[in-house]
């Protein structure tokens, strides 16, 4: 018998995409799949790619069926995961794909969120200095939002490394629209989206504290853009070098150092700059970098999949360190192409 796995929003995107990624795990068993408006109906009338689960319903989600699991998967709307998390019993470990326990400040999740903070829980970043072995021992992981992942990747260890000025820090990172969730406004489905990028929360996105918080950036001027694709976020970073004369060669050797050893991190072959398409549907993530001696400013660039190491990934990567699995276990690092 394997772990015992069950998600609450498997009816989501990011939901769908753990499902996925689940029945292929070969450790874990899947126990309840939970919907709000969705219980009840075949997985397969919302998931109809995932033909293996043809036959099953989503169950209702109730405290009993999650609770029955040994790890809990939440892929909730922000501010339901704590009731959730609540409700079970206390051996139930628990992976949340939501916002609710990222931050430690709580005036930053009030600003941005709005209402009461729930609390932080292990940031489920695995690839952050000293992360991994915190995640390992922890029972509740909070996996971190999807620009979080792919600007963090690029951006920490050029600020680590004392290269890059954390206080002159600037984004700009575009989004597939599954992002924004299944039951997103009309304006992301369909004609409206396609044939257009725009940008959108400039200057005010939830992330921007989540960025800081992870990078040890102190002034951040985030700007999101929506791409009319259905998945991918590719972060371009830039920041002020705090060095005079540092080199191209100095900020890549920086990102080679940090990610030696990561199974699921690839700094590309200098010259080749990251692409979503190459990480569509892996836990991976692409990485470049170079200083722009014109403009002065090291720049830095990632690509990932929004669901998968940008949500549904990432929380299965994180589950494997909690349950003493290999890390790596039921994730795919090469990507399908063309
Ligand atoms: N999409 C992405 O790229 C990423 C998403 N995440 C996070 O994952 C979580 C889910 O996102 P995503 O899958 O995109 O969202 P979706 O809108 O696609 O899915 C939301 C899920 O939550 C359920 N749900 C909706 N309202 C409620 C409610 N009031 N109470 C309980 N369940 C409810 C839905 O059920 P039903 O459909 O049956 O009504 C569905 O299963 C969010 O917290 C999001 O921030 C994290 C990283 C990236
Ligand atoms: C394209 C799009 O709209 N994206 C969403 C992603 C944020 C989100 O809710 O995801 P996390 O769980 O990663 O925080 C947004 O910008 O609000």
């Amino acid at each position: 018998m394997g772990t015992r796995v069950a998600i609450a929003g498997a009816s989501g995107y990011a939901g769908g995409e753990l499902l996925r990624l689940l029945v292929a795990h070969p450790e874990f068993e899947l126990g309840a799949v939970t919907a709000h408006s969705q219980a009840g109906a075949p997985v397969t009338s919302v998931h109809p790619h995932l033909a293996t689960l043809a036959g099953r319903n989503f169950d209702a989600a109730t405290p009993a069926a999650l609770g029955d699991a040994d790890l809990v998967f939440l892929a909730l709307p922000h501010g339901e995961s704590a009731a959730v998390a609540a409700s079970l019993p206390a051996h139930v470990k628990v992976v949340d794909l939501g916002a609710d326990h990222r931050l430690t400040d709580a005036a930053a999740w009030t600003a941005y969120y709005g209402g009461e903070h729930a609390g932080a829980w292990t940031y489920g970043l695995p690839e952050l200095p000293g992360q991994r072995e915190k995640i390992a021992a922890a029972t509740h992981v909070a996996a971190t939002g999807c620009y979080v992942v792919a600007s963090t990747l690029a951006l920490r260890p050029l600020i680590d490394a004392g290269l890059a000025d954390p206080a002159d820090v600037v984004i700009v990172a575009a989004s597939g629209t599954s992002g924004a969730g299944r039951t997103a406004k009309a304006h992301l489905m369909g004609s409206e989206v396609m044939g257009d990028v725009s940008a959108y929360k400039v200057g005010a996105h939830q992330h921007t504290p989540e960025i800081k918080q992870a990078t040890g950036a102190t002034s951040l001027c985030f700007t999101p853009v929506l791409a009319p694709l259905p998945r991918g976020i590719l972060s371009t970073v830039t920041a002020r070098p705090l060095r005079p004369g540092l080199s191209s060669d100095e900020v890549r050797q920086a990102l080679q150092a940090a990610y030696a050893d990561e199974p699921f991190v690839h700094v590309l072959p200098e010259g080749r700059w990251p692409r979503t398409a190459s990480t569509f549907g892996t836990n991976s993530a692409h990485l470049q970098a170079t200083v722009d001696l014109d403009a002065g400013r090291i720049t830095a660039v990632a690509a990932i999949d929004n669901l998968g190491k940008g949500a549904a990934g990432q929380a299965v990567q994180c589950a494997n360190l909690m349950l003493g699995l290999p890390e790596t276990t039921g994730l795919a690092i090469n990507g399908v192409a063309p």
